[in-house]
């Protein structure tokens, strides 16, 4: 059966739609993966199917006065009715965002996708990835430039459009982030690991037989 990893996001101008783009060709490109893009400002009743029937939702919002958009707030007090019912509990989870600041306050708004995640009771994924531009030989083409761990942080000049920002080697780091979220989506889905935590006593995670004696 198809990993389905949606990409539920919003964007003002136009760069978080491009880096979303590159977080959905990243995902799309794993094996048996299907990936699909959300426009969370518009949503549907089909959207909202899409989203309770996905393996993984990575979430992406701009950067606005050091938080989420408008728009995004607006999405995430939406799924209320959700977290309610618990419908999301145990889905993947991520998120990427972008400003127009190197720093821009970024982490703010990666720290707020994460804990609407874990409000949610989805499992979060780390961006995995080493830090670049950080050395002697370091540059802004490198992977992961602006050096975040907990999601992709990108950054886009204001004046130029989602045709050219946030740059190549954000996009870059986007896909990675698509990719690697596919990637343990699936192997939760066949592997059934997420089936650990449901054998175990009542409130209580039994994680004995995944720790080598
Ligand atoms: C209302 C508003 C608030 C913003 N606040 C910030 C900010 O706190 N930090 C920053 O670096 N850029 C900020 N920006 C710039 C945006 O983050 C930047 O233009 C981003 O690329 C927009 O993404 P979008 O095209 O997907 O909307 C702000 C822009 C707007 C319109």
């Amino acid at each position: 059966m198809a990993v389905q990893i949606a990409i539920a996001y919003h964007s003002g101008y136009g760069h978080t739609e491009a880096l979303a783009r590159a977080v959905h060709d990243g995902a799309g490109r794993e094996p048996g993966a299907i990936a699909r893009m959300i426009d969370v400002s518009e949503m549907s009743e089909a959207d909202w199917a899409l989203l309770n029937a996905a393996d993984a939702i990575i979430f992406g919002s701009p950067t606005y006065m050091g938080a989420v958009s408008g728009p995004f707030k607006t999405f995430m007090d939406a799924t209320s009715r959700i977290w309610l019912d618990r419908g999301w509990q145990d889905k993947v989870a991520a998120g990427f965002t972008v400003s127009s600041s190197q720093a821009g306050d970024k982490f703010a708004t990666l720290s707020q996708l994460s804990t609407l995640a874990a409000q949610h009771g989805m499992i979060w994924v780390s961006l995995g990835l080493l830090p670049g531009n950080n050395s002697s030989t370091g540059s802004v083409e490198d992977i992961n430039r602006i050096g975040a761990s907990i999601g992709v942080m990108a950054q886009a000049n204001g004046d130029q459009g989602g045709d050219v920002a946030p740059p190549q080697s954000d996009r870059r780091t986007a896909a990675l982030l698509g990719a690697r979220v596919a990637e343990i989506a699936g192997r939760l889905k066949v592997g059934g690991q997420v089936a650990l935590i449901d054998d175990a006593p009542e409130g209580q995670a039994d994680l004995s037989t995944s720790v080598p004696a």
